[in-house]
């Protein structure tokens, strides 16, 4: 199959590169980080989830975000929703997509949603249907896909059974997770085949971490299986806070270079998009993890009374 000549990225750092931050993240930030995006192009955000805050105290201010961000008719805003609660109060800050999030890995789904597979597909089975009451699209995720920081290797087939089960509750397009960011390039390619079994290739995304550096190889590996949406965090932010260890997903800057060098028309201005990842990083108090961003912002020069690559906000 050759090469897609345009690829859609959603950037899910405001919601999976900030869960896992350990200092506190105001609102404003996330949303001006989300207004950034925005400006730089991206068309589809993934902003916050709205799950227990108990387990996740760094998205409690998921509706305060929502409420905050002025929202552009060109542009799509998703949040996660593990249950019927979640999406309840998701609702009403009228997402255009809910993310449910299901795990190929039977011990991630205990540690990640306190239930198991077949009883996270039953929570999902009516808020799948009351989206879909609402004209909300669903995504559904599909975690460790190749790798369990619990099990260990993740087999196609258990990703494969994962797809039938998203399948068969209706979910309209699926995201195949290397969670952990242990997948190489043939491993990541049979996942998508294993989930190719329930979805067609426009309603599947590659969706990879950083944590061995693989994850620019992996997308060049799901390109070359036609995949043309992926998720990716702006200056690769990120991790989950039930795979420790686990770093960021691949820097949004990292794969706009690549695409652009290939010739893929992503739609970001890859300059503005560097902003955003300095903007966030110098909130956050520490340096980008993309590999572009970082060079590019080197190579500007040195504004007055600022260090190179230094941003106004
Ligand atoms: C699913 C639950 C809620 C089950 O958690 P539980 O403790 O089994 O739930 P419960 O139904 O027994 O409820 C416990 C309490 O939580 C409340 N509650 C219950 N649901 C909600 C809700 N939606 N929003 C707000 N509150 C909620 C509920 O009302 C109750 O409150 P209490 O009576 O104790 O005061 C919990 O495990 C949870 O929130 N987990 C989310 C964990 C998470 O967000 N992990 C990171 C997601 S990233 C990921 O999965 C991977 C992904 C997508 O990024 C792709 C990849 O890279 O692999």
């Amino acid at each position: 199959m050759g090469l897609p000549s345009k690829v859609k990225i959603i950037d899910v750092g405001p919601r999976d590169g900030l869960q896992n931050e350990k200092q506190v993240v105001p609102a404003e930030v996330k949303t001006h980080l989300v207004h950034l995006l925005q400006e730089a192009g991206l068309r589809e955000i993934e902003v916050t989830s709205f799950v227990s805050p108990k387990w996740v105290p760094q998205m409690a201010d998921n509706a305060q975000v929502m409420q905050a961000i002025a929202r552009r008719a060109d542009i799509e805003y998703s949040v996660l929703v593990p249950n019927m609660k979640g999406f309840e109060a998701a609702v009403a800050s009228r997402p255009d997509e809910i993310v449910v999030f299901a795990s190929a890995s039977e011990s991630f789904s205990q540690k990640n949603i306190n239930c198991s597979i077949a009883e996270s597909i039953e929570r999902f089975a009516p808020v799948v249907q009351a989206a879909h009451a609402q004209g909300i699209r669903v995504r559904g995720a599909m975690s460790c896909t190749v790798g369990c920081p619990y099990e260990g290797d993740i087999a196609p087939a258990q990703v494969e059974s994962l797809a039938r089960l998203l399948r068969g509750v209706g979910v309209d397009r699926v995201d195949v997770a290397d969670t952990i960011g242990v997948g190489t390039p043939l491993k990541i390619q049979r996942a998508l085949e294993a989930t190719f079994k329930h979805f067609g290739v426009d309603q599947v995304s590659g969706h990879f971490h950083d944590t061995y550096g693989q994850a620019i190889g992996n997308t060049l590996a799901a390109l070359e299986l036609g995949v043309w949406n992926f998720q990716s965090s702006v200056a690769g932010l990120g991790g989950c806070p039930y795979a420790k260890g686990a770093t960021g997903n691949v820097a949004t800057e990292d794969v706009v270079f690549m695409l652009h060098g290939m010739g893929i028309d992503t739609g970001i201005d890859l300059d503005r998009l560097v902003d955003a990842g300095l903007y966030i990083s110098a909130q956050l108090g520490r340096p980008s993890s993309s590999r572009a961003g970082t060079a590019i912002a080197k190579k500007r020069p040195e504004p007055e009374g600022g260090a190179p690559g230094s941003v106004c906000v």
